[in-house]
């Protein structure tokens, strides 16, 4: 009896793992060339990240497949039992795009059930990244306003600030990505918090800087297991209590705000997210709104625009360095479009518009480094029928366009870095709008674009002008970090050194 049992066990196991190897031999059928699948049972797709990334690049893999075989318009993986769909042909992924409801975000390594085992849900789950339904829609409705060029605008001459803050205070600079994200995380900080914020330590080290360290060590627990989990727990390594400290700090610094307007009247002079939320929260406690605003929506939104804006803009501007100290040609030239573009030392609103190069170099960066390599891997809720292509209940679907913007069938030489590419006028060969899509595209596309783009323009402007950028002497190869497989980064490939 009990062998029976084991082996009836064996088979529906031996079924589950060869389940996507079945799925994979289907498709291959019904779409011949244009998919392509790579099974490894059990561990699948995350194994064959892991090795690429042990070669210097986790998407060299993809990138080689799209490489040799521009026809593929599919790659098939497995997660375990589960198949794992990574969606190149841009006609196939633009409906899921338009229609973001079919599909939810997948809970990518375990971080809800690590925000409830930590009982730090104020963390993230009601800002907009991960909100889902009623919620999300309420947030974003309540924030899209203020993410428009109209009204970013007014935050250009903080960013200058910041920049030139942080520009004034190092002559050298090894650790570029850190120094980069101190600046981004610093505009995302004043955005939200505006003055009250200044000033900031955690654990007496300043709050842009320490918020990402504690941000990376969560996400670290994120990418990794159980184990770094229970090691931190029980050697005491950055200790969880952080969390519950800066929560502290941020009730201080909401609790600042509201005595002020208690004391002064309400004046939004400040114009930043603090204000939104507060008059929001007022608002909410008069009228019988069907979603009431707490304290703990406003640090759960802080914590995700500092979480999605901080090292995606980070990135974006130190790859942006990379390939500017391998083309010194680039440099000079952009160099100098920023000196005509600068008003008194500042990026205005004005200006922005003259660093038309800048821009197009900025926008060749993404197409062949992605701050965003995927969105959040997405599930679909029911099963799916895109055109010819079924998708089951629960499998993994990552969406493109990373693939669609290095494949032949869209660019001429899509390896090559040309920025200039972006001033022809018909840069992509066969576009149905979905192929260049750094932020994303339909409703759930990036609420802060447009604020990446200033930033990015204006601490890629300052630093250039500032500093001599060049490549780490000492390192023969560029490997590209894996964070998770979201974010491309260059491992400690550059330097920054003040010009005299
Ligand atoms: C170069 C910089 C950036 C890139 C490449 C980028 C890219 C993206 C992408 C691809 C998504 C979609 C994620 C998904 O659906 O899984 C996204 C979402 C989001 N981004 Fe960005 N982002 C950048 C900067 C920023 C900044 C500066 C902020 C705000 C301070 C921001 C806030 C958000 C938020 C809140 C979402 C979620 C939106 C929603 O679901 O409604 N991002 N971003």
């Amino acid at each position: 009896m009990f062998l029976y049992f084991f082996l009836f066990l064996a088979l529906i196991g031996t079924y589950l793992i060869l389940r996507p190897l079945l799925i994979m031999i289907k498709l291959k059928v019904q779409f011949g060339k244009q998919v392509y699948f790579y099974y490894i049972p059990i561990l699948g797709v995350i194994q064959i990240y892991r090795s690429s990334a042990k070669k210097g690049n986790p998407q060299q893999w993809v990138i080689d497949i799209i490489t040799k075989h521009p026809e593929v318009k599919l790659i098939v993986s497995n997660s375990v039992t589960k198949p794992v769909f990574i969606i190149v042909d841009p006609e196939y992924y633009k409906p899921l795009y338009l229609d973001h409801h079919l599909l939810v975000k997948h809970d990518q390594s375990g971080i809800k059930e690590y925000i409830v085992i930590l009982n730090i849900s104020f963390l993230l789950s009601k800002g907009l990244l991960f909100a889902e339904g009623e919620k999300w829609k309420e947030q974003r409705s309540l924030l899209g306003d203020h993410f428009l060029f109209e009204k970013l605008k007014e935050r250009i001459p903080m960013m200058n600030q910041v920049t030139r803050d942080a520009i004034n205070n190092k002559q050298t600079v090894d650790q570029v990505f850190q120094y980069i994200c101190s600046i981004t995380g610093g505009v995302v900080i004043r955005s939200f918090f505006g003055q009250e914020a200044e000033g900031w330590l955690i654990n007496d080290k300043p709050a842009q800087i320490e918020l990402g360290e504690i941000l990376k060590s969560f996400v670290l627990v994120r990418f990794s297991n159980f184990f770094i989990y229970f090691k931190q727990k029980l050697l005491g390594m950055k200790s969880w209590d952080y969390f519950i400290k800066f929560k502290q700090d941020l009730n201080q610094i909401i609790s600042k705000r509201k005595s002020k307007i208690e004391k002064e009247g309400r004046k939004w002079e400040n114009g930043d997210f603090l204000d939104v939320y507060l008059n929001k929260l007022s608002k909410s406690k008069d009228t019988q709104e069907s979603y009431q605003y707490e304290t703990e929506d406003i640090i759960s939104q802080f914590i995700t625009l500092f979480l999605a804006g901080t090292e995606t803009t980070g990135a974006l501007v130190s790859n942006s360095l990379l390939f500017l100290s391998e083309n010194t040609s680039y440099l000079e030239e952009l160099r100098n479009e920023a000196k005509s573009a600068l008003v008194d030392g500042q990026v205005t609103a004005d200006s922005l518009k003259k660093l038309v190069q800048l821009e197009c170099f900025l926008k060749e960066v993404m197409r062949l480094k992605p701050s965003v390599v995927h969105p959040i891997v997405r599930q679909p809720k029911s099963d799916i029928q895109i055109k010819d292509l079924f998708i089951k209940k629960g499998s993994y679907i990552l969406l493109g366009s990373f693939l669609a913007n290095i494949n032949s069938n869209h660019y001429e030489k899509p390896l090559e870095f040309n920025p200039k590419r972006w001033l022809q006028s018909k840069p992509i060969q066969i576009d149905n709008g979905f192929v260049n899509i750094p932020f994303a595209a339909g409703g759930r596309n990036c609420i802060g674009q447009h604020m990446a783009m200033i930033e990015a323009r204006i601490i890629l402007a300052h630093v250039i002008l500032n500093y001599d950028v060049i490549k780490n002497p000492e390192l023969t190869k560029v490997n590209w970090l894996s964070r998770g497989i979201q974010t491309y980064l260059p491992d400690d490939a550059i330097r920054l050194k003040k010009l005299e």
